[in-house]
């Protein structure tokens, strides 16, 4: 079997002292989705911040393309092709628009032309500064500037929280259509557990530090026993 394009094994990781996640395993395929599940303060942003280096592995592996990045930068590791949406979504709000997708571009499938056509209210507000944005449309700036650098591996920590209804379809339209027609491999970090189900192929839950659950999305959204326990997750009727 080809090796995962991403691999994490047996891993700790946390802040200073404080051990949030511990004997973590996860792998990733290329062309992938996976929803990572769980209660506030679970470690969700934690591991999305370990898997791009922020965050330090005090024990275990992680594996990228096949190489050991376990002790790479973050730089390094974007370099690599990771490419990590923060929860605070950090566009540069004294830039315009089109400023902030081409600062950090680099050469590929996602080209000005193929963001705008994912996510047109960008090219209408193309020479907007970045403060004079909606927080919705700052999302689809943030996701749009990462998909710029053209990532092998896209991250995404909550990208709907907080956003109302009609640019929560926006978005959820623009991740599906990157999943699943532009095969692209992402994680998504999500507390609308349906949502995130819908829009991946696998998922894992987090407990205590540790992954409690993994199966099929589709096999999860119907399990509410299960999605139930997880007090906390945001579940539409079912
Ligand atoms: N910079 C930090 N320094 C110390 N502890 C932190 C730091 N950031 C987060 N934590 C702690 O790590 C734990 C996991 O936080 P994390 O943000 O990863 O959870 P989460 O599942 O993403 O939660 P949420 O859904 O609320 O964003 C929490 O106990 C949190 O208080």
């Amino acid at each position: 079997m080809a090796e995962p394009l991403l691999e994490l094994k047996d891993v700790r990781s946390g802040y200073s002292d404080a051990v949030v996640l511990d004997n973590v395993s996860v792998s990733v395929g290329a062309g992938e989705s996976l929803a990572v599940l769980g209660r506030n303060g679970v470690g969700k942003s934690t591991l999305l911040l370990t898997i791009i280096g922020i965050v330090r592995t005090m024990r275990g592996t992680i594996r990228f393309k096949g190489q050991d990045i376990t002790r790479l930068s973050p730089d390094k590791r974007a370099l690599l092709g990771i490419g990590w949406v923060p929860q605070e979504r950090e566009i540069f709000r004294s830039l315009t628009v089109e400023e902030n997708l081409t600062v950090a571009s680099r050469p590929g499938r996602w080209n000005l032309d193929a963001v705008y056509a994912l996510f047109p209210r960008l090219k209408e507000r193309r020479g907007n500064m970045g403060d004079q944005l909606s927080g919705g449309e700052q999302q689809m700036l943030a996701i749009a500037r990462t998909l710029m650098t053209n990532p092998s591996l896209l991250l995404l920590d909550e990208p709907l929280e907080g956003l109302a209804p009609i640019i929560v379809e926006e978005l959820t339209a623009a991740i599906r259509r990157m999943a699943e027609d532009e095969g692209l491999t992402l994680i998504l970090v999500e507390q609308h557990a349906d949502v995130a189900l819908r829009l991946t192929d696998r998922a894992i839950i987090l407990e205590r530090g540790l992954v409690a659950h993994a199966a099929p999305s589709a096999e999860l959204l119907s399990d509410r026993a299960t999605l139930d326990r997880n007090v906390g997750l945001k579940l539409e009727s079912a």
